[in-house]
């Protein structure tokens, strides 16, 4: 007999895109629908490069949280310029959990991002002692390296030498999507973690470029072939406790999906843990789902455990075609089709 429900620990989301304004309202509902807390990318127009900054942010996500179980958890994104003291103001707020590391021009709002980690060496050294978690958008920028090449060159370029220097730094290389990453983060110290995506498990760039171009698939990093979705696959389905769930679910407006020159980034969050059930019961390893989704994110960061449950039953359901995105639209991953899974 196949499984027809399953009861898992309250997850949490590791990496999450809220944006700000007028699209609050809609992506904190569906963000805080059932994950626990929620880890809040800091890149914003402005981005949130100080503490009173998050103070602030997490402010207007309070004003239009609903959910009594839900917590964001607070970012600031480092720039050439964070310094130490930046750093321990941050830690003292209380809600600040981590710092971002984007270089510079790698992703979606990264232009003020990091030119050289030489130049915030003081501002992680900071985060070091004061237990602060790094976490990192690991590719190269440099527009000699292959697009699908970017996160492997970084791994040797920067992350090899940044583990070494920073040995007791707690470091998060997000949303991973190469059997490099997967080999790379095994194989580092136990300060060393990753978080997988939900699409990076159930997609590949056949999805995104065969039979015309999918422009809700393209996201950063971008998908790559079928060999690394399965290393992927294998490594979240493990129970190795050094990957854990960060859907990345990252919205834009229809429009600026659908265009000549597109944003990158997909919108998941409206079926965050029924894409990884899917996912995992592809790989008929639905046991080991809640390890990755409700304890090895809070037993990396040194958080507890959520002491309550949900439960995903199997269920047809269609995705809409499209979710509202404050005054605009936006279109979800699997837009018009049927998923098995539902948290009711
Ligand atoms: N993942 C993406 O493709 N886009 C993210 C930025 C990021 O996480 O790199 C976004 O903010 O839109
Ligand atoms: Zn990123
Ligand atoms: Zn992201």
């Amino acid at each position: 007999m196949s499984t027809t429900s399953l009861t898992i620990t309250r997850p949490d989301d590791w990496h999450v895109h809220l944006r700000d304004g007028d699209v609050l309202a809609d992506t904190t509902r569906d963000i805080s629908r059932y994950m626990g807390r929620a880890i809040i990318m800091p890149n914003l127009v402005p981005p949130v490069t100080d503490t009173q900054g998050a103070l602030d942010y997490r402010a207007r996500i309070m004003a239009n949280n609903k959910a009594a179980h839900f917590e964001p958890l607070m970012v600031l994104y480092l720039t050439d310029n964070t310094t130490a003291d930046e750093i321990r103001k941050a830690k003292a707020s209380g809600v600040v959990y981590a710092a971002k590391l984007y270089p510079a021009g790698a992703t979606t709002n990264s232009d003020s991002g990091v030119t050289s980690v030489d130049n915030i060496a003081p501002a992680i050294a900071a985060m070091e002692e004061v237990g602060m978690l790094l976490l990192v958008h690991g590719e190269v920028t440099h527009h000699d390296i292959d697009i699908f090449d970017r996160e492997a060159v970084f791994i040797e370029r920067v992350m090899k030498p940044l583990v070494a220097r920073f040995p007791n730094l707690k470091i998060v290389m997000e949303h991973i999507t190469t059997k490099h990453a997967v080999e790379f983060v095994s194989q580092a110290p136990s300060n060393v973690g990753a978080t997988i995506t939900a699409h990076h498990l159930l997609y590949n760039r056949n999805h995104m470029l065969v039979g015309g171009i999918k422009p809700h698939f393209y996201c950063l990093p971008i998908l790559k072939r079928n060999t690394h979705q399965q290393a992927l696959l294998e490594a979240a389905t493990s129970g190795n406790k050094k990957f854990f769930l960060g859907t990345d679910s990252a919205p834009h407006a229809k429009g600026a999906k659908e265009s000549a020159c597109g944003c990158a980034g997909s919108y998941t969050a409206h079926a965050a843990i029924e894409l990884y059930a899917e996912a995992f019961e592809m790989m008929n390893a639905l046991g080991n789902l809640e390890a990755f989704a409700s304890f090895n994110g809070p037993d990396f960061y040194g958080l507890p455990r959520n002491s309550d449950t949900i439960t995903l039953e199997k269920c047809e359901w269609a995705v809409p075609e499209l979710m509202s995105f404050g005054s605009d639209k936006v279109v979800p991953i699997k837009a018009g089709e049927m998923m098995t899974w539902q948290v009711k």
